[in-house]
C-alpha cells in the first residue's frame, strides 16, 4: 500500500504516526500533525539519530518499527483526563461491590500502569504492611504479610511529611518484594486519611510499559486519594453502626457520664485496632476538693465544678470529648493527629484561671495513649489511675 493512503487510514486514530523512508519524511497523520512542533522536531531527531527503542515526551511515549528502509513511528498518549475519567470509572463501581478495596485498586491501576508490579498495602501497625493488592506480571497475587523495616516505603511513613518517593530498586536490598530487580525504578505514594496519615501505601516496579514516570506516579497519587476517601466514608458509616450511649448527662455540667466515656473508648480501641487511630485520655481531678465544698460551702463547689468542665471544653478541639467521670474526677479522650496535644500546659492555664477566685485551687491529673499501652483500654486505665495516685502523692510530699 502506498504510504500516503495507509497514513490516510491512520488519520483519525488516536496514536501519533510518522512514516519514514531511508530518513526522510513521507506522511504523518492528524494526532502527529497537532503535536507542538518543538514535540515533532524532537521525535524526527530520534527518529533519525538515535537508537533507542522508546522515546517519552511530556504527554507520549513514542516507539518505533522498522525494516531496513521504512520507519514507523507510533506515538502514544498518557493524557491525564482521559487516565483520570478510566481510573475513577473502573475503580470505583469495584469498590462499591464490597470486597477488599485495596485489592480492588490494585486491580485497576496494575493494569492502568503497566509497570510489570503494583502494589497496594495497609499499614496494620508501626512496624508492619499487609500487601492485600498485589498485581504482578498481569495477574492477581495472593495477600502477603511484610515488615516495614527495610521495606522500600519505609521511608514514607518515617517523618509522614514524605507523601511520595522513587528509587532505584537495588537501595533496598532487605525489601525481599524488589530486590529480584535490582535495577528497576521503584515509585511510592502514601494513603491518607485526615486523622491518620499513612494508613497504607501504593508502589509500582519493573518496567514502565504504558506510561511516563511523571504521569504514572500522577496516576498512583489519584488511586491512593480515591481509596483514601473510599476507606473514610467506610468509616465513618462504620461509626453509624456503634452502639450509642442512653445515658442521660450530668445535670450539673451537662457532660457525658462514666458509662458514656466506656463506649466512647471501646470505639476508640476499635479504630486504633483497624485504623491505628491513637488516641489520648486524661483523667483530671481538682485536688482537695472536699476542703473547697467544706470551706465554701456545695454550692460553690458545684459552681467550680460548671466552671472547670466549661473550661475543659474550651481547651478542646471538635474531635476531642469531655466527661464527668464522677464527683470532682473529669476525663478527657482526644484522638491524635499530629503527635500530642500539649494537655499539661492547658490544664496549667485552666487552674490559673480558676485560681484567680480560688487561689487553693489546684488539679491533679495523669495521661495515656492508646499506643503506650497497645490498645488496651484495661492496661490504659489501670495506668492513668496509677499515675493520677502518684500525681497526688507528689503534691501531698511538696
Ligand atoms: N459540690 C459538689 N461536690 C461534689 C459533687 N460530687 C462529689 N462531690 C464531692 O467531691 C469530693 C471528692 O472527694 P475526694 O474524692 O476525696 O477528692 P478530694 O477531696 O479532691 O481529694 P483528692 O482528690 O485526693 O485531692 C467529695 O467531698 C464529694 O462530696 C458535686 O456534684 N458537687
Amino acid at each position: 500500500m502506498k504510504a500516503k493512503r495507509m497514513i490516510r487510514l491512520l488519520d483519525n486514530a488516536d496514536a501519533a504516526v510518522l512514516l519514514l523512508k531511508q530518513d526522510k519524511e513521507q506522511g504523518s497523520n492528524l494526532s502527529f500533525r497537532d503535536l507542538p512542533s518543538p514535540y515533532r522536531k524532537q521525535v524526527l531527531n530520534w527518529a533519525i539519530n538515535q537508537d533507542s527503542e522508546y522515546l517519552e515526551l511530556e504527554s507520549h511515549r513514542f516507539q518505533r518499527l522498522r525494516d531496513k528502509r521504512h520507519q514507523m513511528i507510533l506515538g502514544h498518549s498518557g493524557d491525564r483526563h482521559h487516565l483520570q475519567r478510566t481510573l475513577l470509572l473502573k475503580l470505583l463501581p469495584e469498590l462499591q461491590k464490597g470486597g477488599e478495596p485495596y485489592n480492588a485498586t490494585a486491580s485497576v491501576l496494575g493494569p492502568l500502569l503497566g509497570w510489570d508490579n503494583c502494589v497496594v498495602a495497609k499499614r496494620v501497625s508501626a512496624k508492619e504492611l499487609d500487601i492485600l493488592g498485589f498485581w504482578s506480571h498481569g495477574n492477581l497475587k495472593s495477600p502477603q504479610h511484610h515488615s516495614l523495616a527495610g521495606n522500600a516505603a519505609q521511608n514514607l511513613y518515617e517523618g509522614l511529611h514524605r507523601l511520595h518517593q522513587s528509587a532505584i530498586c537495588r537501595e533496598f536490598p532487605l525489601d525481599s518484594m524488589i530486590s529480584q530487580t535490582p535495577s528497576a525504578l521503584w515509585i511510592g505514594h502514601r494513603i491518607d486519611l485526615p486523622d491518620n496519615h499513612g494508613t497504607g501505601h501504593i508502589c509500582a516496579w519493573g518496567k514502565p510499559d504504558l506510561l511516563d514516570t511523571d504521569t504514572s506516579e500522577w496516576l498512583i497519587a489519584l488511586a491512593a486519594d480515591t481509596l483514601g476517601a473510599w476507606l473514610l466514608t467506610q468509616s465513618s458509616t462504620g461509626e453509624k453502626n456503634y452502639e450509642h450511649s442512653t445515658e442521660p448527662r450530668d445535670l450539673l455540667t451537662s457532660l457525658p457520664g462514666r458509662k458514656t466515656f466506656d463506649l466512647a473508648l471501646q470505639h476508640a480501641v476499635e479504630a486504633y485496632k483497624q485504623r491505628q487511630q491513637d488516641c489520648l485520655i486524661a483523667l483530671v481531678d481538682i485536688h482537695g476538693f472536699s476542703e473547697i465544698n467544706n470551706t465554701y460551702g456545695r454550692q460553690e463547689g458545684d459552681n467550680l465544678l460548671k466552671r472547670l468542665a466549661d473550661e475543659l471544653l474550651e481547651m478542646s478541639r471538635r474531635k476531642d470529648q469531655v466527661f464527668r467521670f464522677g464527683g470532682d474526677e473529669f476525663m478527657l479522650l482526644m484522638p491524635l493527629t499530629k503527635g500530642r496535644p500539649p494537655v499539661a500546659k492547658r490544664l496549667k492555664a485552666i487552674e490559673s484561671n480558676l485560681q484567680e477566685n480560688h487561689p487553693e485551687f489546684k488539679l491533679s491529673y495523669s495521661m495515656a495513649t492508646l499506643s503506650d499501652v497497645n490498645g488496651s483500654a484495661e492496661d490504659l486505665m489501670l495506668k492513668i489511675d496509677q499515675e493520677l495516685n502518684n500525681f497526688k502523692h507528689n503534691y501531698k510530699l511538696n
